[in-house]
């Protein structure tokens, strides 16, 4: 017996040591939220471009913020650190100064790209000339925006045509480099890699293929590494998380000539190619041939490729495995990922096996330090950035001589109590969510049914006039807001502010003669944040800042447990606001997959399950509105699209559960009360049908800056029920004028039963000024009174 145990362990001890099992592994970070721990970089850089900063001093807070992450990276035990993570807006526009890819129209003629001129490309140029004014002196737009993947940042999309040339044309890189060093840190220079760079760019003409750049592009990447390397770099980061994608042959077959063509141009480097986001699947072969030194596999979503991807990984290529979730908040479960770790020693052996976070740490907040009123159950569950990376280099002890024994035991009791929580599980809200009818999510009556006796019942005239919602959140009402939270302007004061505001709002709407009202969503910090903070289920943070784009930055709720709304959230506002008005006011609600996509998601569920339960919360609130006389209801649905799995073989089972998810929470009501949705950010020719079956009796969506080309996938489809195609791009501070409105409406007209139609901009007005606002939605109502002219209709009478 005892023989046989000595000689078990003995084998064991021979197989770890064989495998490498008790080294410890090489950590590494891809990268580091920028905007500080207290959003340092927001507040300098909104104050620069106020002019109440200079250059010299944004920069200074830069550096500040840089080495101030360098270090607590370091201290964290992290053996490779990242640089060029680092921007003052976004790297995807920073790769664009880098590579001199400067949209012509900003009349940029070589050189280095400035500080000023990237922060152009982002905002635009305003013109100093009056609105609508036709001098010529015309603003500049700024290039367009997009969603990073399936998250919730957004990056500004580069710009090529047939003639696109690149030199390099910024220092950035190098100079945070050097600036590392001389704080004794050799860092790891982290870019996005030339594929993916190209890839998310836009052809700005028709029928060009960006990839034919590839040979004019690779290049500057090679001279850019050649100096890092000549600077006494040893290791660089090329992002390509578009592998995680569908990819057509061509641009598989891009890759290893590509990569070829950079591994010769800088010899004695080592290169990492980084993959996040997804599986690897079909491109796991790729992505192992290629000529690199190491590769990175997100194995939170991934990892079940492990072993397939070890197996085909050349030696001495090296595995960095990303174990420690960068999407999410929750703690890592050490078990789990020393089994991963495990399995990459055992195949490749310690010395090739790396251990870091799965994506770029851009994604979660900075630091749990700073969360003094989190329950500490709760807080005991999680890790943000800073403590994501000392679990990072506790996994790579984990198991060897220099392991903390005690690490794998108190991780093991938090991850313990999150699963048996008592606070996580309501039985009565998994019975009802189970319980769930096919009747629950289907209207009473078809659309065709329901829209003559909405029309009857809200009086409306033809092309009625609404807004999204919000109206501008002012200095004024952030300021009361943060002044109330900390006790500074008492409750009844900050009610009596925002009763004030609502007031002012709705006086305003109905001289400014809309049709149908809002009321203004003052009382709101973030539309997701405010559901958040009301509902069961959910926590929220006082600093989990996460970056959105530029400067603008978003808290995102946490969704820990079961979801049950215990009392309602918008009625009393919505109430409120109607009985100032005889027109009909809108209540306003956030849907269900936008409240999922926005927030940390817990994960001992899958996400369908979840946002079931927050379709019955928001059910709940939408009956309690109609109960309240209110007849106009509309549940946002931004981030709809954005929820699409990345692999579009995925697309149909997550439609299935989001569009049911959104008809469980619209659903209940009577047929004359109308539910509008909203979408901005959404490409719609590949979802249309999805769309159409929300059955939601009006969508408003985001138009104008594509001049109503979204529009196109509506009339192709022929999509049934009632559309608000903006007319307004609130994204800019620019007021368009009675006629581009009146042209935008005749445009989607043309192709809309006119029946169908509404008159409204983009997107809430949140961020939008007063003057702004006011002339704007002046013109806007203008236009839509022309348009009823020209079609011989009333200008109230209903239809
Ligand atoms: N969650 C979410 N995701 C989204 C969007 C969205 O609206 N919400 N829209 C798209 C992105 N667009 C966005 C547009 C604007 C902002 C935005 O304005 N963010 C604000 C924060 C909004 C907020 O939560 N405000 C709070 C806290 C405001 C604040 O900073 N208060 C100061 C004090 C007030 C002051 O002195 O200014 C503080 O806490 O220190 C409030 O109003 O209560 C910001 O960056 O500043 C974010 C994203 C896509 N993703
Ligand atoms: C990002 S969609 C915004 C919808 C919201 N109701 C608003 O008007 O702000
Ligand atoms: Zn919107």
């Amino acid at each position: 017996m005892i023989t046989l145990k000595t000689s078990r362990f003995e084998n064991e001890a021979n197989r770890r040591k064989l495998a490498g099992m008790n080294e410890v592994l090489l950590t590494h970070n891809l990268g580091f939220p920028r905007i500080g721990a207290q959003r340092e970089l927001k507040r300098a850089t909104e104050a620069y471009w106020k002019g109440q900063l200079s250059e010299e001093e944004l920069f200074k807070t830069g550096a500040e913020l840089r080495r101030a992450h360098w270090l607590s990276q370091k201290a964290a035990g992290i053996d490779l650190i990242p640089s060029n993570d680092f921007s003052f807006y976004d790297q995807m526009l920073d790769m664009s100064c880098l590579l001199g890819n400067v949209p012509s129209r900003f009349g940029w003629e070589g050189g280095n790209v400035d500080l000023a001129l990237r922060f152009q490309i982002a905002r635009g140029v305003a013109s100093t000339h009056e609105a609508g004014c036709a001098c010529g002196h015309q603003a500049t737009t700024a290039s367009e925006m997009t969603k990073w993947f399936d998250t919730n940042y957004h990056y500004i999309v580069p710009e090529f045509r047939p003639d696109t040339a690149f030199q390099l044309s910024s220092t950035k890189p190098f100079d945070e480099f050097a600036e590392a060093r001389a704080l004794g840190i050799t860092t790891k220079p982290v870019l996005v890699g030339p594929l993916t760079y190209l890839f998310l760019g836009k052809g700005q003409e028709e029928g060009f293929d960006r990839l034919a750049l590839l040979e004019r592009l690779l290049p500057i990447y090679g001279e850019i590494l050649r100096r890092l390397r000549e600077q006494g770099a040893e290791w660089i980061q090329l992002d390509e998380p578009f592998l995680a994608l569908d990819l057509s042959a061509e641009w598989q077959a891009a890759f290893l000539p590509a990569y070829r063509q950079l591994r010769q141009a800088a010899p004695g480097v080592k290169l990492l190619l980084a993959t996040y986001f997804g599986e690897l699947r079909e491109h796991i072969g790729l992505a192992a041939g290629l000529p690199v030194d190491a590769l990175h596999i997100d194995a939170t979503r991934a990892g079940h490729e492990l072993d397939q991807v070890a197996a085909q990984l050349p030696s001495p290529m090296i595995l960095s495995v990303g174990v420690v979730d960068g999407r999410n908040i929750w703690k890592n479960d050490f078990d789990q990922s020393q089994r991963l770790l495990d399995r990459a020693r055992a195949g490749l052996g310690a010395s090739r096996v790396w251990v870091a976070p799965s994506c770029s740490l851009l994604h979660s907040p900075v630091s749990l330090r700073r969360e003094t009123s989190l329950d500490l159950e709760l807080k005991s569950w999680l890790s943000f950035a800073e403590e994501k990376l000392a679990e990072v280099a506790t996994l790579a002890r984990l198991g060897t001589r220099e392991g903390n024994p005690m690490a794998l035991h108190h991780n093991q009791l938090a991850v313990q109590s999150r699963r048996i929580s008592r606070r996580i599980h309501r039985p009565e809200v998994k019975a009802r969510a189970a319980a769930v009818t096919a009747a629950e999510s289907r209207r009473q009556s078809p659309f065709a049914e329901r829209q003559p006796k909405q029309h009857a019942a809200l009086q409306q005239p033809l092309f009625p006039t609404t807004t999204i919602g919000s109206f501008p959140q002012t200095t004024e009402v952030r300021n009361a807001r943060a002044r109330w939270k900390k006790g500074e302007l008492s409750e009844v004061d900050y009610t009596a502010f925002l009763r004030q505001k609502t007031v002012e709002c709705v006086r305003f709407q109905e001289a400014a003669g809309l049709d149908v009202l809002v009321h203004g969503e003052f009382e709101r910090n973030d539309m997701v944040e405010y559901f958040g903070e009301q509902l069961d289920g959910f926590a929220f943070t006082t600093h989990g800042w996460v970056q959105s784009y530029g400067s603008r930055c978003v808290k995102p709720p946490i969704i820990f447990g079961d979801v049950h709304r215990a009392h309602p959230m918008t009625v009393e506002w919505s109430r409120f606001a109607q009985m100032l008005t005889a027109r009909p006011m809108k209540g306003m609600l956030t849907g269900p997959i936008t409240i999922l996509q926005w927030s940390f998601v817990r994960d001992d569920q899958p996400r369908s399950a979840t946002a079931r339960q927050i379709g019955l919360a928001v059910r709940d609130e939408v009956l309690d509105l109609e109960a309240a006389g209110i007849r106009v209801i509309q549940i946002d649905e931004p981030a709809l699209r954005e929820g699409l799995p990345l692999r579009r073989g995925d697309w149909r089972e997550y439609l299935a559960w989001a569009t049911e998810a959104f008809r469980i929470s619209a659903a209940g009501v009577r047929d004359e009360t109308q539910i509008h949705t909203h979408m901005c950010y959404c490409e719609f020719n590949d979802i249309i049908a999805s769309i159409a079956a929300l059955d939601a009796d009006v969508i408003s969506i985001e138009t104008s800056r594509s001049n109503m080309e979204l529009l196109e996938a509506f009339t192709h489809f022929r999509y049934p029920n009632e559309v608000g195609p903006g007319v307004w791009d609130i994204h800019s501070p620019r007021v368009p004028s009675v006629e581009e409105m009146t042209a935008l409406l005749e445009k989607a007209a043309a192709v809309l039963p006119v029946r169908n139609l509404w008159v409204n901009p983009d997107c809430g007005l949140k961020t939008r000024g007063w003057e702004e606002t006011k002339a704007a939605l002046k013109n806007m109502i203008e236009a839509a009174r022309q348009l009823r002219t020209r079609a011989g209709a009333p200008q109230s009478a209903p239809r």
